[in-house]
């Protein structure tokens, strides 16, 4: 409803506050773009996670890269006050930004990449938006960006369930809202990660599974993984919410000491670890429930 009481609206050319009418009018127009402007993308992927710091950059990164082995993949950044993934991809420029939309650059393995991250004048101060400018910015990227002809395009989101997640998630057509959620096997995330699910239900995404990262430690002697949790708070939250663990992903000291060095994500940095191992099941995983 508009504050301003019908038939009492601001003069031509006053201020205008929209109705809720004429909102969702646009919204939907929105809509009709993102679903066209998604035609070329053969599937879609949302990565969410329930609490920060969990692996969900390095989740969506290295999944694009193992994908990218056999197909076509872009990665959408929308983590806007810590757009790491164009870094992790070794893009540094700005997209090409043109009448007829932006376009994405490539990073390693041809993956193309929009994210904030490329688009700021200062890499090194924060983003303070509000979050009607942090919806507004998602949606012109949803609306704008020209993917051209991909197999898979995966959503890398802030962590929790914030303007973000929503926005994307009512912006994207029905057929693309498909999650995938990154836990940990530890007690602590749990809660949060529950959150981070029953939002998925709530905003009618799919949740196609879980990825418990961090999942016991690679020791650099052996070669084995040692667990450290006695229990598996990753399978507690797949039997919770009725799906499976996709992969679990292990700490890998000695391929994150060359990934540092080389600046690279694990699976072109160490492509012959557990890890990546591991990353290409996950990808496995993914290509049978898309
Ligand atoms: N399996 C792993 N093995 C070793 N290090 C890892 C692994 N997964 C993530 N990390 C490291 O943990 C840190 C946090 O990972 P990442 O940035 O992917 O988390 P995030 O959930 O996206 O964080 P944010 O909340 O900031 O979005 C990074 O330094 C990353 O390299």
């Amino acid at each position: 409803m508009s504050p301003l009481a019908e038939g009492n609206e601001p003069r031509e050319g006053h201020p205008h506050h929209p109705s809720r009418e004429e909102l969702e009018k646009r919204l939907e127009k929105e809509r009709e773009a993102i679903e066209k402007n998604l035609e070329s993308v053969e599937h879609v992927l949302v990565v969410m996670s329930g609490k920060g710091g969990v692996g969900k950059t390095t989740v969506s990164v290295n999944l694009a890269l193992a994908l990218a082995e056999d197909d076509e993949v872009g990665i959408l950044d929308l983590d806007i006050h810590g757009p790491n993934v164009p870094e992790q991809l070794g893009v540094t420029e700005p997209p090409q930004g043109t009448p007829a939309g932006l376009f994405p650059l490539s990073g390693y393995r041809d993956v193309k990449v929009m994210s904030i991250g490329t688009m700021l004048e200062r890499e090194d101060l924060p983003v303070l938006w509000r979050g009607p400018r942090k919806s507004g910015f998602i949606r012109e990227i949803l609306v704008k960006t020209r993917w051209g002809d991909l197999d898979y395009l995966i959503i890398d989101m802030p962590p929790g369930t914030g303007d973000e997640v929503m926005t994307a998630l009512q912006m994207l057509p029905e057929d693309a809202r498909n999650v995938l959620l990154v836990a940990s096997p530890e007690s602590l995330a749990f809660s949060d990660v529950v959150k981070a699910g029953e939002a998925v239900d709530k905003l009618e995404a799919r949740l196609i599974g879980i990825v418990s990262n961090m999942h016991g430690i690679v020791c650099p002697e052996c070669g084995s993984t040692i667990e450290y949790f006695s229990d598996d708070y990753s399978e507690k939250l797949a039997e919770r919410f009725d799906t499976e663990v996709l992969a679990r992903i292990p700490l890998d000291p000695e391929a994150k000491r060359k990934a540092e060095e080389e600046g690279k994500p694990f699976v072109i940095a160490a492509p012959d670890s557990r890890v990546s191992e591991a990353f290409s099941e996950l990808a496995e995983a993914v290509r049978d429930r898309l």
